[in-house]
């Protein structure tokens, strides 16, 4: 009998679900035994024994679609974006019913874009300032990206633990929109752009000085790596891990 990871994709139509069928195909020590996308019932994942799934379905289905696997004790990883505290709760309240199983999500698979946000929180306590931009397909169903929120969480949070205080703006009038998504007082701001994939700028500044630090997903292709190796370490992980960061010796 084959000692293959049996893996199954959901949303294997979509845009990234379509690059995760062909790197699992590909890859030596991973069996594809189910392919499905919308309306397929997910029943046939227990019928193809799946050890593991990848969700890269849509914010509105994921929740659902984790219901099942959780409940079928099959192991998660997530891309699918759209996350919030309570929806995230909700996944833990789901694997403490089921505590051998592991579920990652990652806002982001793409190496350089984790790295992006492990150097914005390193930046973060020394600017006064601090904002976060990012670049989409028009296709994208969420804003800001699932990237952009945890960044300027991780920045907000770095900023707290060193005391400082609400970032320096003398707005007093503004349109709708003209400052951004306010994430934990980090402001966002999101570009819908036919010809881009997935792009971030994150901006700090302090009297005299902008530090910019800027990645680019320039084919799905970058989310690959990260994808294979959450597939391949999420059984060892049980309980709810976010961040690819943390299946990454970042030292
Ligand atoms: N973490 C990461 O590194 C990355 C995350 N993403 C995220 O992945 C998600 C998908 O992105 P993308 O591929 O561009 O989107 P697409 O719309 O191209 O693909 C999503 C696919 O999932 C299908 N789908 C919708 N609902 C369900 C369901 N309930 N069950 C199974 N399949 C379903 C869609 O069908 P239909 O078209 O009929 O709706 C579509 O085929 C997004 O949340 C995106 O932000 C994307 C890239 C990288
Ligand atoms: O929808 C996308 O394309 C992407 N979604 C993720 C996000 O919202 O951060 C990851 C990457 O930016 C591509």
């Amino acid at each position: 009998m084959s000692s293959k990871l049996r893996v199954a994709v959901l949303g294997a139509q979509g845009r990234i679900g379509s690059e995760a069928v062909r790197a699992v195909e590909a890859a030596e020590d991973l069996d594809l035994v189910a392919a499905l996308d919308r309306d397929d019932d997910l029943a046939a994942l227990t019928g193809a024994r799946a050890d593991v799934a990848v969700d890269l379905t849509h914010p509105d289905a994921v929740l659902g679609n984790l219901t099942h696997l959780i409940g079928e004790g099959i192991h998660a990883v997530v891309g699918t974006t759209g996350w919030t505290p309570e929806r995230l709760e909700t996944v833990r309240g789901l694997l403490a019913r089921s505590p051998g199983t592991g579920v990652l999500i990652a806002p982001n698979f793409s190496i350089g874009a984790v790295l992006t946000m492990e150097f914005a929180r390193k930046a973060a306590r020394f600017f006064e300032s601090a904002e976060v931009v990012e670049l989409h397909h028009p296709a994208k169903a969420d804003a800001p990206s699932g990237t952009a929120t945890r960044t300027a969480q991780l920045i907000a949070g770095a900023r707290g633990d060193a005391g400082l205080g609400p970032q320096p703006d003398a707005t007093s009038t503004a349109l709708d929109g003209a400052r951004g998504a306010d994430v934990d007082g980090v402001p966002v701001h999101s570009v819908r752009l036919r010809g881009l994939l997935a792009h971030q700028e994150v901006l700090f500044g302090d009297v005299g000085e902008t530090l910019t630090i800027r990645h680019d997903s320039l084919h799905h292709s970058s989310f690959m790596p990260g994808v294979l190796l959450g597939v391949r370490r999420v059984a060892s992980a049980p309980g709810l891990t976010v961040g690819l960061e943390n299946f990454l010796d970042l030292g």
